[in-house]
């Protein structure tokens, strides 16, 4: 969160904050919690998840969570739904000032088609540069945990989509993909563990959102100077 977002604070655009994890990580849980403590700060902000988020993303998800399809395709259709999304929900929110909380962006591209299915890494960053090359997250919150925890949790609570249902070596491999990224890009990525309980988690998320909301301030205090 370095040079970067001055910028962008400088221009009042929103923030884009996304939240990554392997299935059953325990992202989902703390969307409404991040949203709702910027909410209370005054802060507008929308919240929409991957693939998905626009009537056609949500038509593509339903495909790519059931369908048996070439990992190609499933990759050209991950991009064709984010392109949709950005043109319709996210680009316009951060040119009008909202903050934009994704469950899921790239990154799950990169961990799951490149990490999971072993798609050559070279093709999504193809598909990155055409499809959003100026845009990239402020922050990454990235919910770790070991694939047996994750696979725990995710037993106990709903029938399993496509994804749900690889085995393990599919998962470790998008995990160590997710985990390699975050090494790659540390100034946007934060890794929670979260093995810990709910309260510990959203204890550190808090924090982490005090220090974005910290320096939006301080960004615009230097602004009326
Ligand atoms: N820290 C935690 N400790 C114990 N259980 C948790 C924790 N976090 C989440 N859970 C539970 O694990 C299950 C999966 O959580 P959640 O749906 O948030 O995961 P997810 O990472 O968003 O999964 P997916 O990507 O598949 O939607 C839920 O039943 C949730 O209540
Ligand atoms: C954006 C994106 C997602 N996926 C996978 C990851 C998950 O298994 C599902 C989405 O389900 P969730 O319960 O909403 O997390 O889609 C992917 O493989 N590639 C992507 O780019």
């Amino acid at each position: 969160m370095g040079d970067q977002l001055g910028n962008k604070l400088d221009n009042q655009a929103g923030l884009f904050i996304t939240f990554e994890g392997i299935d059953g990580a325990g992202k989902s849980t703390h969307i409404s919690f991040v949203a709702d403590a910027l909410r209370r700060r005054g802060v507008n902000v929308v919240t929409t998840r991957e693939p998905g988020g626009t009537a056609l993303g949500e038509t593509l998800r339903g495909l790519l969570l059931n369908e048996k399809m070439h990992l190609e395709t499933e990759a050209l259709l991950m991009f064709a739904a984010r392109r949709e999304h950005i043109a319709q929900v996210i680009q316009p929110a951060l040119d009008a000032g909202t903050w934009v909380i994704s469950d899921r962006f790239t990154d799950a591209s990169f961990a799951y088609q490149g990490g999971g299915r072993k798609l050559d890494l070279s093709k999504l960053n193809v598909l990155e540069q055409w499809v959003h090359p100026h845009l990239q997250p402020d922050l990454t919150l990235l919910f770790d945990v070991p694939i047996d925890v994750a696979r725990t949790r995710l037993d106990a609570t709903r029938i399993l989509d496509k994804f749900e249902q690889e085995q393990s070596d599919f998962f470790t491999n998008t995990r160590n993909e997710y985990l390699r990224r975050a090494a790659e890009f540390p100034q946007r990525f934060r890794v929670i563990d979260s093995t810990r309980s709910i309260a510990a988690i959203q204890q550190e998320i808090s924090e982490i959102i005090d220090a974005l909301c910290k320096q939006a301030a301080r960004s615009d205090l230097n602004d009326s100077h």
